[in-house]
């Protein structure tokens, strides 16, 4: 394997992820633009985005199996060339159903990439390296995001509306023409594909649905993903401008330490899981466990929670994003190598559905108790968004109940196969051993 190749084709999958992150999230920060261009209520407006995530979260399991069987570079081609469309025609949209045809397009362009680099992976590292490599994989893709927040946003408000988007859409093209000048789904031509019938792909599919295995990464990228996706996606900035108060400033720089704290953990989490991957699901109930402490404290709080609190909260949230990874490591080792693409579709679709599941009900909430009088007026008031937010601690708790029934039919399997997982008490035992005899051979040799 040439390693400088294989770094080439996984740097220019990267790319076409953190491009389609970009399609991605630019109508998000063209809300009030869009207001004024299709005279559209706050409700039309979700559609535009709900409609996205919906297809994107639709077409996981389709794409799963095309990728399996046409490899990751005609998927990610394919997906650059809906997402150009999908931009383009948001360009010209002058109605909300024109506008909406144009998000349904950029949706399913989104669908296909991230699978797709994923799949790539295996067929051009050393497993050893694929764990740090799918987070490094999250993390440069996730930049997109600031792309659509700096770029995007300054050519919105310099230029307008069709520039703006037709200019996402000339980067969606450039990133089609880089994937089909580099990308290669193997270092052996062909060798990545499954030729499989119709029933045979069924057969595959149902194959992966019954692995254990992917369930637990299903219930794993369920469980973690969600509260932060929901968080900066829909309601934390409302939330902490509206209700905890916090001022513009302070909200936008706890956006931004949210990034941080992603780009930080995911090559530890990384390291973590090369290391232990018997523990992995323990990490993300860890993770689960956290996230959900913050929120009890942020939401238990009498009165406003103070800023130390919140921040506390936004790193918790934030570990969810690299966090979410390991549900692919999951995906990726319980599965062979043929019906990955599959196995990661099923996996990506537990976080997108929990995360529309529960932005739609926290919506809901607050819409039912400014309807009751309870939140006088206001619809963002502190004691309705604390009852709303908490919606997402029965989500939490719901995914850790799937994840440890899961992991019980994990290891019953891998039991079956003569691989013990030992209690956790006694593998920190053995560790601490392993450091301690570690420390001394140290010193005896210096
Ligand atoms: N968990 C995310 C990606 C991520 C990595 N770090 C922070 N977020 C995920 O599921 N990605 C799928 C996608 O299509 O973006």
């Amino acid at each position: 394997m040439n390693p400088s190749r294989a770094t080439l084709v996984w740097a220019a999958g990267v790319a076409a992820y953190l491009v389609a992150v970009t399609q991605r999230t630019t109508f998000g920060v063209a809300g009030l633009e869009a207001t004024d261009r299709f005279s559209a209520s706050a409700s039309q407006l979700s559609v535009f985005t709900v409609v996205q995530l919906l297809v994107y979260a639709g077409l996981q399991v389709p794409v799963g199996v095309l990728v399996d069987r046409w490899g990751p570079r005609a998927l990610i081609v394919t997906g650059g060339i809906l997402m150009a469309v999908g931009q383009a025609q948001l360009a010209f949209a002058d109605s909300v159903g024109a506008g909406i045809i144009g998000r349904l397009f950029v949706g399913a362009g989104d669908a296909t990439t991230f699978i797709s680099v994923l799949r790539l992976l295996p067929a051009w590292f050393e497993p050893r390296r694929i764990p740090v490599l799918t987070q490094w994989t999250g993390i440069i893709g996730q930049l997109g995001q600031v792309v659509s927040v700096i770029p995007f946003v300054a050519l919105l408000s310099t230029f307008g509306w069709q520039p703006a988007f037709l200019s996402a859409a000339a980067l969606s093209v450039i990133a089609v023409v880089l994937s089909v000048s580099v990308i290669r789904d193997s270092p052996v031509a062909g060798s990545e594909r499954t030729t499989q019938t119709l029933r045979e792909t069924g057969a595959s599919l149902a194959e992966a649905w019954k692995q254990p295995g992917t369930r637990l990464g299903l219930w794993s990228h369920f469980t973690i993903q969600f509260p932060g996706t929901v968080f900066v996606l829909m309601w934390g900035y409302p939330y902490l401008v509206r209700a905890e108060k916090v001022g513009e400033g302070p909200a936008s720089a706890l956006m931004t330490l949210f990034v941080a704290v992603g780009i930080a953990c995911g090559p530890l989490l990384g390291r973590y899981v090369g290391r232990h991957p018997l523990r992995r699901s323990t990490m993300v109930l860890a993770i689960a466990a956290l996230m959900s402490g913050a929120w009890l404290a942020v939401l238990l709080y009498p009165g406003p929670a103070p800023l130390p609190l919140l921040t506390l909260l936004v790193v918790a949230l934030a570990v969810g994003g690299p966090g979410s990874m390991i549900a692919f490591d999951f995906a990726r080792t319980f599965n062979p190598a043929a019906r990955m693409g599959t196995a990661t579709g099923i996996v990506n679709i537990g976080g997108f559905m929990a995360s529309l599941m529960t932005m739609f009900v926290i919506g809901v909430v607050l819409d039912l108790l400014l309807g009751s009088g309870f939140s006088q007026g206001d619809l963002y008031a502190l004691a309705s968004f604390r009852l709303a937010m908490a919606v997402q601690l029965v989500v939490l708790a719901t995914g850790a109940i799937a994840i440890v029934s899961a992991r019980r039919r994990v290891r019953r399997r891998m039991a079956e196969q003569g691989v013990v997982v030992p209690p956790l008490r006694e593998a920190l035992a053995r560790e601490r051993r392993r450091r301690r005899e570690e420390k001394a051979a140290r010193r005896r040799d210096s």
